[in-house]
């Protein structure tokens, strides 16, 4: 029998730079302000389901008085992004019994926070959710933790490539993750100083990218370029009848796709690099930015269970952090890119081309090519 307040703490999803921040923020706010004790779950649902949890102290993983968490990147939790919640809700709303949880504060993107959402209102658990991902989509919140570093991440790669390719000549495609959603490569892309961003949320087409290529290398005698694609555009054509490398977009990255397409664009063979930046994007130390999201989210996490407000997510919202209601959240999330917000036309005012705006369908469809030597001779109007 316990007699002190006892909360628990998850992650979920994929894990991302500054989880680690906002634990730490929840326990030692939980413990120095409120005196609780708190419950660190592991592997997210999985912990719960198997009711595997360990007492979180302020100090308990500190090296020469050095605390570590705010600074490392990943989760000392563990998570999963995947699983069969459905068929083990029962046995995961138990786990939050048998633990003796008076709360639980899950960390986690748009795909678990729904899930825990869920798992909550069937249980009547007492919830509280922080965002975060790198992919940026979690409604309702201008800001989820991990989104920060992983767009100075990218920022940094394009700056290094962009040497490279100067140096040779090239056309650099940067493939980077997001999901659906397009604000990792727009946000980066803008900050790294791309030719081409490719983002799901706006048509592009290649005939849009060839002749934007050849306009820098015309008019501003530029002969390379960066072209960041986000990993969830479309391919405007099924490739199974193409030469190049890549054959179907099922067995290769869009970036792959892109390069494909665009070597065709002139007469003169244009020389391509593909770089996947992958789960580099999801490491490395958190930013400032994003330890003080994480620091910000988690105190008031543990605020929020203090006033017994349940069912909300932290979130921030023009340079404050609030509670919003999950409910809210779910109902608008994943949210994708505002192709009329201000970051597009701030984009497309540096000369960068970020797709045409016309809709896949009535645009004009390249065909495979039959040698490199062609541009465009062969052209389907769909
Ligand atoms: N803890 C979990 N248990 C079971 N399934 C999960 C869990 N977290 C996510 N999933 C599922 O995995 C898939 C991918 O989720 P996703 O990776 O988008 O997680 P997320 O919480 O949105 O975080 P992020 O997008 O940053 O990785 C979704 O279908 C989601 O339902
Ligand atoms: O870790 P996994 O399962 O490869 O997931 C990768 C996905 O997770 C994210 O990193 C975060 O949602 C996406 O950007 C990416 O598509
Ligand atoms: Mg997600």
């Amino acid at each position: 029998m316990k007699n002190r307040k006892r909360i628990g703490i998850l992650t979920s999803g994929g894990d991302c730079p500054g989880l680690n921040a906002v634990i730490r923020a929840v326990v030692s706010h939980a413990t120095l302000t409120y005196d609780w004790e708190v419950l660190g779950i592991s592997y997210a649902t999985q912990g719960l389901l198997e009711a595997r949890a360990t007492t979180l102290k302020m100090h308990g993983l500190d090296l020469r008085g050095i605390d570590p968490l705010l600074f490392m990147g990943g989760t000392i939790l563990g998570t999963i992004n995947k699983g069969d919640t459905l068929a083990h809700a029962s046995e995961i709303i138990a786990g939050y019994q048998t633990l003796e949880l008076d709360a639980l504060i899950g960390i986690g993107g748009d795909g678990s926070l729904s899930i825990l959402h869920n798992l909550a209102h069937q249980g009547n658990w007492n919830f509280v959710g922080v965002p975060k991902t790198i992919d940026n989509d979690v409604a309702l919140t201008e800001r989820s933790v991990g989104f920060d570093t992983a767009v100075n991440t990218i920022t940094n790669a394009l700056n290094s490539l962009t040497f490279t390719a100067a140096s040779h000549d090239r056309v650099m495609i940067v493939e980077v993750m997001g999901r659906k959603a397009g604000h990792l490569a727009l946000q980066a892309g803008i900050a790294g100083g791309a030719d081409v961003i490719l983002i799901p949320e706006i048509p592009y087409s290649i005939e849009g990218i060839c002749q934007h290529l050849a306009q820098l290398r015309d008019r501003s005698w530029r002969k390379f370029a960066i072209v960041v694609v986000a990993e969830g555009i479309e391919a405007i054509k099924d490739l199974s009848d193409c030469d190049g490398l890549c054959q179907s977009t099922l067995t290769c990255g869009m970036g792959q796709y892109i390069a494909d397409q665009i070597s065709h664009c002139s007469t003169e063979k244009i020389e391509t690099r593909v770089s996947v930046l992958g789960h580099i994007q999801r490491g490395g130390i958190p930013s400032a930015l994003d330890r003080l999201v994480a620091t910000a989210f988690g105190k008031t996490a543990v605020d929020l269970v203090a006033q017994g407000k349940y069912d909300q997510m932290v979130a921030w919202q023009n340079g404050q952090v609030v509670a919003v209601p999950l409910q809210e959240v779910m109902l608008q999330s994943p949210s994708p890119v505002d192709a009329n917000g201000y970051l597009v036309p701030i984009a497309r005012s540096l000369g960068i081309y970020v797709g045409d705006g016309f809709q896949f369908s009535q645009q004009s469809k390249v065909s495979c090519l039959e040698n490199d030597n062609a541009f465009l001779t062969k052209r389907e109007t769909h």
